[in-house]
């Protein structure tokens, strides 16, 4: 499979009367790790479901692969995706929470989806139901649920939420492993530190406008 580009261009987006996305534009290819720093409220969400295809702009396109975001394509495909805290059966274990989720689209390879727990740091032979996981655990979780089809396209908001230094810096390694494979990947935080020495590109989100600081 060749490389990922995604192209926003020109994008804004409001509610109401209330400008939430203001000419925003960003290149992203495979290969790279990008980082959005910003405020509460300042945009980065709305613009991470822009590019999944879940909210539609006002203004401007957003391009996957040259395919334009509601005319050739209705939803951003091949993507694992954090956006908000997912929901998870409480009372499985979160092995099973990964094999039912993955059923949806594939006949579950449990081999491969304990491969993708130990490398998020969580023991995949561990019956501890989820209603039972700390913050970092769910979080780290999540990270699995996402990585776990092995998609071209990780978008990520907030995946270090919740994660002590140690883990922070190993879901860097882990990340930086996924980018060696050349997987395109995009990152909110709140935390400009958390991504400063992760990510190859960073932007600043500050009311709806979107500024490189590096
Ligand atoms: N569905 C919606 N309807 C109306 N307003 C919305 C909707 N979704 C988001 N907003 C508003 O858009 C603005 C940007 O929200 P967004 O969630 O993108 O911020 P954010 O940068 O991700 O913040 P945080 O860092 O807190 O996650 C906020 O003022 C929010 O209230």
């Amino acid at each position: 499979m060749g490389r990922q580009k995604i192209e926003v261009c020109n994008v804004s987006k409001k509610f109401g009367d209330s400008v939430v996305l203001d000419k925003v534009s960003l290149e992203l290819n495979g290969g790279k790790i990008y980082g959005i720093v910003g405020y509460n409220g300042s945009g980065k969400t709305v613009l991470f479901k822009c590019i999944c295809g879940f909210y539609r702009t006002d203004k401007g396109a957003i391009k996957i692969n040259g395919q334009v975001m509601h005319k050739d394509i209705d939803i951003l495909k091949g993507a694992g995706i954090i956006i908000e805290e997912p929901g998870y059966i409480r009372n499985f274990s979160g092995i099973k929470n990964l094999e039912c989720l993955y059923r949806i689209c594939n006949k579950p390879n449990r081999k491969y989806l304990k491969t993708v727990m130990t490398k998020v740091g969580l023991n995949p032979n561990s019956r501890k139901p989820v209603c039972h996981y700390s913050l970092g655990m769910r979080q780290r979780l999540a990270i699995a649920q996402a990585t776990m089809e092995n998609q071209e396209i990780l978008i990520l908001d907030e995946p270090m939420n919740g994660l002590d230094k140690r883990s922070v810096s190993d879901m860097r390694n882990f990340f930086e492993e996924l980018k060696e494979q050349g997987k395109l990947i995009l990152l909110a935080s709140h935390n400009k530190d958390d991504i400063e020495l992760l990510c190859d590109e960073v932007y600043e989100m500050d009311m709806g406008r979107l500024s490189r600081l590096r």
